[in-house]
């Protein structure tokens, strides 16, 4: 079943490019990974999907209902944080909470004091005292607190540190595991990787990939670097398939993608000391997929 499903979603600012012709949708159980760069639209995309702001054309449906007929209906299951949280700075921190709980009809205040505990915030201070990563974490317990079926995090991670990230993403997976649908939104691809099992990549306002984790790595090239115990000529390498080959005396590398026993039979003929054949990260595919022009889905 979509949890969340975006048909052709536009959106202008006038003049200005905001996001614009973007189809996907997300499975209920999914942590779903939604980058690219600053400007790329992703929040854009997010604002457009919780009708925080109007589609120019397009639409949307968040657990199968019209996101915006049906906001206010929506709006109950879902946890939102945005990538800039503003608050009222005299607040203490409970009490922000106990607001923000007091519009769902249920009592969050075991998932609260859980969330206090675990994200190691005083819930005494007044947001005024906060840092930037101690907002943070009040924005992601706001978003947490009345266990929605479906989070949506918009760079929930600045200003966290790592430890706190480790914590976090623990926590993320404990909750997807409960059944609740994630949807991250991140321009820092590690972090993507780590959590996500399928991830859309936006550059530009427009969607340019959209495909599992794994098979963005399977289908990709592999990374080869040898190292012989006799100089090989860069002629060797004149093989389909191969790019960005560097050749320095006895080391070798260079990338590969198509016929694994091709590349396998040219390393047959070689005497070798050392061979690393290794997945290339996100970053890498996803520095490829930039480059690329003619990109599509
Ligand atoms: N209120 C606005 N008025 C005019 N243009 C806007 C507005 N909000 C966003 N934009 C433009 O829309 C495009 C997409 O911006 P958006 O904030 O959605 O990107 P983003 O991927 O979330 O980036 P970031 O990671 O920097 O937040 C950018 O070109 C931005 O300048």
């Amino acid at each position: 079943m979509n949890v969340i499903e975006i048909n052709q979603l536009t959106k202008s600012y006038g003049q200005a490019r905001g996001i614009s012709d973007v189809s996907f949708n997300v499975e209920q159980g999914e942590i779903f990974g939604f980058i690219g760069p600053n400007g790329a639209g992703k929040s854009t995309t997010i604002r457009t999907l919780l009708s925080l702001i109007y589609p120019t054309s397009g639409s949307a449906k968040i657990f199968g209902m019209d996101h915006i007929k049906h906001a206010t209906e929506i709006k109950k299951e879902i946890g939102y944080l945005p990538s800039e949280v503003f608050y009222y700075d005299n607040m203490r921190v409970i009490d922000l909470l106990k607001y923000s709980a007091s519009f769902y009809k249920k009592d969050c205040t075991k998932r609260m004091k859980e969330l206090i505990a675990l994200l190691e915030i005083d819930p005494h201070k007044k947001i005024d005292d906060l840092s930037f990563g101690n907002k943070k974490k009040v924005g992601i317990i706001q978003g947490l607190q009345h266990e929605p079926k479906l989070v949506i995090l918009d760079e929930p991670t600045s200003g966290l540190d790592p430890l706190m990230q480790m914590r976090f993403f623990d926590l993320l997976q404990e909750e997807n595991k409960k059944g609740t649908t994630i949807f991250f939104s991140s321009h820092i691809l590690s972090e993507v990787q780590r959590l996500c099992n399928r991830v859309a990549i936006i550059k530009e306002g427009k969607l340019i990939k959209l495909e599992k984790i794994s098979t963005l790595q399977e289908n990709t090239y592999k990374k080869f670097k040898l190292e012989a115990i006799d100089t090989i000529s860069h002629d060797y390498w004149a093989l389909e398939g191969i790019s960005k080959l560097e050749v320095t005396e006895n080391h070798t590398q260079f990338l590969f993608k198509g016929n694994i026993n091709l590349i396998m039979q040219k390393l047959a003929g070689l005497n070798l000391s050392n061979l690393w054949i290794e997945e290339p990260d996100l970053e890498e595919i996803f520095m490829h997929y930039y480059e690329k022009e003619d990109v599509s889905v």
